[in-house]
């Protein structure tokens, strides 16, 4: 994903905390083994993070983009956390609140990731062999199982940083149901490759537990440690649902028309790939009969797709209006995003801290909302 400078300036804001916390988190746990042979099992999550290259040796870190951690720490701070800061003995100590739950969220995260790239088969991310690739697939779910249960165990670290009990209790319930829901996703995602009947709600369903809900995890965790307003809580979660469904629409839109240059990649890679996206969807849904065999009989074929069949398809999507649909509909979500953010901004309340946050979670749905443009 090619980041705008103001999207990247607005995560770069917490990035380092997150950072130094996922480390001090990972050192923690791994150092407190007392055997030398834990090493590379530890060095095999530092590798995923990439931290590490292949041989365990420190790498020049291109830390991932941290984007579900920082809207954690966002929310957090739109929802409240200024009344820490307030008492807070340095500028940024109030954000220790939070970040063992934004730790906990990017682990999630990243395991699923490790679990993912295993069960499609996928040699490469973020341009590196994946971890099943190099250690092969039982360590690999190995240590995605380790990185699942480091991430529950580093949530318990918001005990030790002044966060209530019953609120702990309740981010790990959260928590615990959102992978229950992200694997959800998952099972429905892969049983959709096998069917020939899926409908645009059933995406937006699959799309909604696989991808949105642990946006949505990350904004309700975040404003549950800022505030105990129940309908601030609400708001922010819906923020995150509909961001979260943004983006993975928008991963589609450009999957399909974004040009080679705005992408990186091969232009209408999603119709090579005959991924089951939503403009491919929309269109079996609106194709008239003649376009709907001729779309039915390439998506059916176990040969790769050439570029006359690829040609095809592009124009049953552009006579089936399936662009502007995807647009309007990321568009939709855009302003359910905003809306949810203006309920919680309150002029009369707000600070400088929660009016910074809340500007910076929209620029996070303006850079979503450019694929709709
Ligand atoms: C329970 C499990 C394993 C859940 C996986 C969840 C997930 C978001 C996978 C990545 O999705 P993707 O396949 O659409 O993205 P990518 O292109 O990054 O693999």
């Amino acid at each position: 994903m090619v980041l705008s400078t103001t999207l990247q300036s607005a995560l770069l804001r917490h990035q380092r905390s997150i950072d130094a916390a996922l480390r001090s988190t990972l050192q923690k746990v791994a150092g407190a083994t007392g055997i030398a042979a834990l090493d590379a099992y530890y060095g095999q999550m530092q590798y995923h993070l990439g931290w590490v290259d292949a041989n365990l040796i420190l790498t020049r870190s291109n830390p991932g983009k941290l984007l579900r951690p920082t809207l954690l720490l966002l929310a957090y701070e739109a929802a409240g956390a200024w009344e820490l800061a307030k008492d807070a003995t340095s500028p940024e100590s109030y954000l220790q609140r939070a970040l063992s739950a934004a730790v906990a969220i990017e682990l999630t995260h990243n395991f699923t990731l490790i679990h993912d790239d295993i069960e499609d088969g996928d040699t490469e991310r973020r341009h590196r062999p994946t971890l099943w690739n190099i250690w092969g697939v039982p360590q690999a779910i190995n240590t995605g199982d380790g990185m699942f249960g480091l991430a529950r165990f580093a949530l318990w670290g918001v005990l030790e940083n002044g966060v209530e009990g019953d609120i702990a209790a309740h981010l790990g319930s959260v928590l615990d149901r959102t992978v229950l829901e992200i694997a959800e996703g998952q099972y429905l995602d892969i049983s959709f490759e096998q069917r020939q009947d899926i409908s645009v709600s059933m995406y937006l369903d699959m799309i909604g537990r696989k991808t949105a809900a642990l946006m949505r995890c990350a904004a309700e965790m975040g404003a549950m440690l800022g505030t105990r307003d129940q309908s601030t809580i609400q708001r922010l979660a819906s923020f995150g649902q509909a961001i979260g469904i943004a983006f993975q629409v928008r991963d589609d839109v450009l999957g399909v028309w974004a040009t080679s240059e705005e992408l990186g990649k091969t232009q209408a890679g999603d119709i090579y790939r005959r991924k089951k996206s939503l403009p491919i969807l929309h269109a079996l849904e609106h194709a008239n009969s003649q376009d709907l065999q001729i779309l039915q009989t390439i998506y059916s074929q176990e040969t790769p797709m050439d570029s006359e069949q690829a040609t095809q398809v592009l124009a049953i999507l552009a006579r089936t209006q399936t662009q502007a649909y995807c647009r309007t509909f990321l568009q939709q979500q855009c302003q359910t995003a905003y809306e949810a953010l203006d309920a919680v901004s309150d002029p009369t309340t707000n600070t400088s801290l929660s009016s910074r946050a809340i500007g910076d979670m929209k620029v996070m749905i303006q850079f979503v909302e450019t694929a709709a443009y």
